[in-house]
């Protein structure tokens, strides 16, 4: 059968189903190809199901507080079937409804089945060849399984493969202490598992300023959860226990044993079985699509969007990649990547918020700097809801007066890093929150406070 189409959409995971939402809508005929399930990673493997299970440790590790507080309970217990019950219907109803609002949009057709480009406007599905002026590349990124010693015939898990278990592992050691790793390591840990996280640079989530990253170090052990960093020459081999992780650190010893390891090194995009070169284009050599910053790729007609274009690799910032690309295709915009402020969140608990530029990336690129921080120990809203871990900090252009970056590492840092985030968006100086008037008690008035040590 062959088809042709206004527009090909390959993946319907964070890009690809608003795209096709705007498209349909602007009057053209879409095929969408989804070869797993729709929504992708982030509502089938990655955020959906990941938060509910944060959800549920949290509701443990408060219960297991519950004396500090006046209230005597027994300590948990942790019924993993339920837990993934939880979690498997919350995705389950995300997912309906997604598949719900695709199957209302008029001249879309969904496809299910693996999508290989095999020329600049052709894209075949299991035998099927459908032709379009515009083809538009969602296709995500999976776990990466690196070439580590003893890997071979080795059990482990993947954060994919990770959210079927049904039992708590009596000793999970993660490897690699970034995003995926430690909001396992935190979780399992609340679930009552030994967790040893193995981590090959010299702090965990690397990308982050010092005082930041080593505040969430303090967080993980103050529960139980052993560290080791700058660990080269990881390897695995079997032991009596289940697995045994070689690592060579400057402290501790050489080894860690445990019954599971969960892999948690990065992602990598699934581009090697796309067709890219029949279609004239090649990825560069971490596997991401070139793009420029409307996202189109170097042959007209193809844009990539999304965790395969290297450009993001968030559910945000996936999402906001298919509204650039519509708003310049439909509304006559001119909007680019670099228009968007970066934000994240890394969802242990206090979870950390963040917004911009951490002082070291300011720094390098050149900026002249002040910055102002506080410890939770010093917010009046931690200190009564007894969550006193962490700290805030903001970063600012010294000559400008512009607000560069924040982190805010505390209760509700989430959502509290949006009073920063808008604002940097919205491109107000620092002094514009001068005369703020904010809510007390929370985390977010003391943001007023910290910039105003600074104009
Ligand atoms: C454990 C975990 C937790 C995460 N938590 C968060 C979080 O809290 N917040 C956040 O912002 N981000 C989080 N992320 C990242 C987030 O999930 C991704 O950034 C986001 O899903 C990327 O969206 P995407 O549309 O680019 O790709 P995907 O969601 O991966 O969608 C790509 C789709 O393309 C399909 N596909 C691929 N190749 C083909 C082909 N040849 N033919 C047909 N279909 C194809 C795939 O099956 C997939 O459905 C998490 C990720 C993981 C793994
Ligand atoms: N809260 C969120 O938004 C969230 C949550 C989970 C995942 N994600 C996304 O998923 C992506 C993948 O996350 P991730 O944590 O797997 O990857 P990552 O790229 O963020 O970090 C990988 C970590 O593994 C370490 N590492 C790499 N190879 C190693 C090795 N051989 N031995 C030991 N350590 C090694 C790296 O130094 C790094 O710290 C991220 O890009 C992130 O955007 C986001």
């Amino acid at each position: 059968m062959t088809g042709s189409f206004d527009a090909v959409i390959v993946g319907a995971g964070q890009a690809g189903p608003p795209l096709a939402g705007r498209l349909t809508a602007a009057g053209m005929t879409v095929a969408l190809i989804e070869r797993q399930r729709i929504g992708g990673t982030c509502v089938n493997f990655g955020c959906t199901p990941t938060k509910t299970l944060v959800a549920s440790a949290h509701t443990a590790h408060v219960v297991r507080r519950g004396a500090e507080f006046g209230i005597d309970t027994a300590p948990p217990q942790i019924d993993m079937g339920r837990v993934r019950a939880r979690m498997r219907s919350v995705v389950a109803s995300s997912r309906d409804g997604l598949e719900a609002w695709l199957g209302g949009m008029e001249s879309l057709t969904l496809l299910r089945g693996k999508a290989r480009l095999t020329a600049p406007d052709t894209v075949e599905v299991d035998g099927e060849t459908l032709t379009a002026p515009r083809i538009f590349l969602n296709v995500g990124a999976r776990p990466a399984q690196p070439d580590m010693p003893g890997i071979k015939g080795m059990p482990y898990l993947t954060s994919t493969t990770i959210l079927e278990l049904d039992r708590v592992p009596k000793h999970l050691v993660i490897v690699g202490g970034s995003y995926i790793g430690l909001e396992f390591a935190q979780m399992y840990r609340r679930f009552g598992a030994d967790v040893t996280v193995v981590e090959r640079g010299p702090a965990l989530i690397p990308r982050e300023d010092p005082e930041v990253s080593q505040a969430i170090r303090g967080i993980l052990q103050a529960e139980g959860i052993a560290v080791r960093l700058d660990a080269d020459c990881i390897a695995l081999a079997p032991s009596s226990e289940g697995v045994c992780v070689h690592v060579s650190c400057d402290e501790g010893v050489p080894e860690v044993h445990g019954t599971d390891v969960l892999l948690a090194v990065g992602r990598t995009p699934n581009t090697d079985d796309l067709g890219l070169d029949a279609a004239g284009l090649s990825a560069d050599t971490r596997g991401f699509i070139p793009v420029n910053e409307r996202l189109e790729t170097a042959v007209p007609g193809i844009w990539a969007l999304g965790d395969c274009n290297g450009r993001g690799a968030f559910t945000h910032t996936s999402w906001n990649d298919h509204e650039i690309v519509a708003a310049n295709l439909l509304d006559g915009a001119d909007r680019k990547v670099s228009d968007r402020v970066p934000g994240y969140a890394l969802y242990i608990d206090p979870p950390l918020g963040r917004a911009g530029l951490t002082e070291a990336q300011a720094r390098a690129a050149g900026h002249r700097v002040r910055t102002a921080s506080r410890p939770m120990t010093r917010v009046g809203r931690a200190v009564e809801k007894g969550e006193t871990q962490g700290l805030m900090k903001v970063v600012v252009d010294a000559d400008t007066g512009t607000i560069l970056g924040a982190a805010i590492l505390g209760p509700g840092g989430d959502e509290a890093i949006h009073g920063v985030l808008d604002l940097m968006t919205a491109g107000v100086p620092a002094e514009g929150l001068a005369w703020a008037v904010p809510i007390h008690p929370t985390v977010s008035e003391l943001l007023p406070t910290l910039i105003g040590d600074l104009i």
